[in-house]
């Protein structure tokens, strides 16, 4: 791992640890957030994503959640996605590394927001499964303003903490702890969002 690599990943790994959440900007470079657009774009035009649910039933409830995904998979995973999802291994080993969490498998998707949705206040746990540990957002917006909105907004013990969702941010939380919500924009936002997991 090269070792401009290990100084923020230990930085956000010692956010999360003192506040149970961590930002870490330039996770993607600006070239690097382009070639992703261009597969979410390619994938979106293939008509590949599908409107979310809300449990394991997959119920579609749009009043609570208005986002769009494809789930990635590494096999099939075109060159920049597999630059991603390698970078997030990456992650994941440091964070066993450092934080014994034991983190074993990931799920990631891809999340397309329409102008005006949102995904209102929720808990990343399902009922039956409780192998999320870490939740993980890396916005791909290019060019977002504070007045696009679009804020993620984290319910911490004393105060809601809005995040803007800057291409290349990566904000990780934890999973079972952290209240979260996603608010409307004014543009449509769009995401790569995932877990690490501490069972397959
Ligand atoms: O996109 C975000 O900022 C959060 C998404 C989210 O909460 C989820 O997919 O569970
Ligand atoms: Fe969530």
């Amino acid at each position: 791992m090269e070792e401009t690599w290990q100084v923020s990943f230990e930085s956000i790994i010692s956010q999360i640890i003192e506040q149970g959440y961590g930002i870490l900007d330039g996770f993607l470079s600006e070239e690097e957030i382009g070639a992703l657009n261009e597969s979410f774009l390619a994938h979106y035009q293939a008509q590949e994503f599908k409107q979310a649910g809300i449990s394991k039933g997959h119920e579609v409830v749009k009043n609570i959640r208005g986002d769009e995904i494809l789930w990635l998979e590494k096999d099939n995973a075109n060159e920049i996605e597999t630059r991603f999802l390698t970078r997030l291994e990456e992650f994941m080993s440091y964070v066993n590394y450092t934080c014994y969490l034991g983190l074993r498998s990931y799920e990631i998707h891809y999340a397309s927001y329409p102008v005006g949705t949102f995904y209102k206040r929720h808990l990343d746990k399902f009922r039956n499964d409780s192998g999320r540990k870490l939740s993980f957002i890396c916005y791909l917006n290019q060019d977002w303003q504070p007045d696009n909105g679009g804020e993620l907004v984290l319910y911490l013990p004393d105060k809601a903490e809005k995040i803007l969702p800057l291409g290349g941010r990566l904000a990780v939380f934890e999973s079972d702890k952290i209240e979260h919500e996603v608010l409307p924009a004014t543009r449509e936002r769009r995401s790569l969002t995932g877990w690490l997991r501490n069972i397959d």
